[in-house]
């Protein structure tokens, strides 16, 4: 410990304990609570953020919580339809899927951002396993289409998921261990029968989905801005926090890839997880400090009740 005589050194180091101390009350807190991670591909833009993202899982793993991550990958699914020649187009935030489209979706979702998540994650223990929304019947899935200026649009492959088997991940969980889930899913029939067909889920609404499975105490959706703007891309509007009426309120007004975004956080939300954050991706660290620190960072949803818990 620097002595008192040497002031910036010594406050530095209260800076340092001050941070430490600022966490214990949420940590406390947080011990054994389950957090749903949505991890965006526009997040995951260089391999030093991707490290620092599975540091933080980490950290979380070791300080008691029970993190969960379910991870998308547009940017890289956008990269490898290109070079196979498959059209593909955003209508509503959501990609119109062909089936072609979803056999190159699910080769690069869990086959190739799922395994380098993993191999991220364990590089200092063995802690992840990954999942896709296909193994140990995760996700059961319908195809949904959405509606753009007043019409119905067909996406294709696109599914909404109805149904999670919350059990595979718990017990995983009780090992120890972090799920990383890819947003692919099995399609059922309305007897609930599986059609043999695989649908393209965005990630946003799977890990909604497994957020509510799970009653997570944090859905956390890490993406490429700030978080929330009352009037994007006016970069003064950023929204610290809001109620779920007062989203909904904004839902028809917003656009592109927050649409499905502030979808699933209401999602999660109503269906029962306590909070949800948007916060930027591209800086490091920011799900340590959203979690463990007093103000927070990005944009957090709360209920229309209990705001202040
Ligand atoms: N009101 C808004 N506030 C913040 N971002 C917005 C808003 N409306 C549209 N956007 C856009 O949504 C994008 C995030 O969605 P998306 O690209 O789907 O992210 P991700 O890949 O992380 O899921 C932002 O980069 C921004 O361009
Ligand atoms: C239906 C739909 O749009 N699926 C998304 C799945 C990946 C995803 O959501 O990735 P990000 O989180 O990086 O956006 C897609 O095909 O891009």
């Amino acid at each position: 410990m620097p002595h008192p005589s040497d002031p910036t050194r010594y406050e530095t180091a209260q800076l340092k304990a001050g941070v430490l101390m600022e966490a214990l009350p949420w940590i406390q807190r947080y011990a054994g609570a389950v957090m749903v991670f949505k991890y965006g591909g526009n997040a995951m833009v260089s391999e030093p953020l991707r490290e620092a993202f599975a540091q933080d899982m980490v950290f979380l793993r070791h300080v008691g919580v029970r993190p969960v991550v379910v991870h998308g990958g547009g940017p890289q699914i956008n990269r490898m339809l290109e070079r196979l020649g498959i059209a593909s187009e955003f209508r509503g935030g959501l990609r119109v899927t062909s089936r072609e489209a979803v056999d190159a979706i699910r080769m690069v979702l869990t086959g190739q951002v799922q395994r380098e998540l993993v191999s991220l994650l364990n590089a200092t223990g063995p802690y992840a396993v990954g999942l896709s929304g296909e193994d140990a019947e995760l996700f059961r899935a319908v195809r949904r289409g959405t509606v753009v200026d007043g019409a119905e649009v067909d996406l294709g492959h696109v599914g909404e998921v109805v149904g999670v088997n919350a059990e595979p991940i718990t017990q995983l969980l009780d090992a120890g261990r972090i799920p990383v889930i890819s947003s692919v899913a099995p399609e059922v029939d309305v007897a609930g029968r599986p059609t043999g067909e695989i649908l393209n889920v965005n990630a946003d609404t799977a890990a909604a989905a497994v957020a509510v499975a799970l009653r997570a105490e944090k859905f956390v959706a890490l993406t490429d801005v700030e978080g929330l703007y009352a009037n994007w891309p006016d970069r003064d509007s950023l929204i610290s926090s809001l109620s779920t009426s007062e989203l909904r309120a904004m839902l028809p007004g917003l656009q592109a890839g927050m649409i499905p975004k502030m979808e699933a956080a209401l999602r999660a939300v109503e269906g029962g997880a306590r909070r949800a954050s948007i916060v930027d991706g591209r800086s490091p660290h920011t799900c340590l400090l959203e979690i463990f620190t007093d103000t927070g960072i990005g944009t957090q949803l709360v209920p229309d009740h209990g705001a202040s818990s």
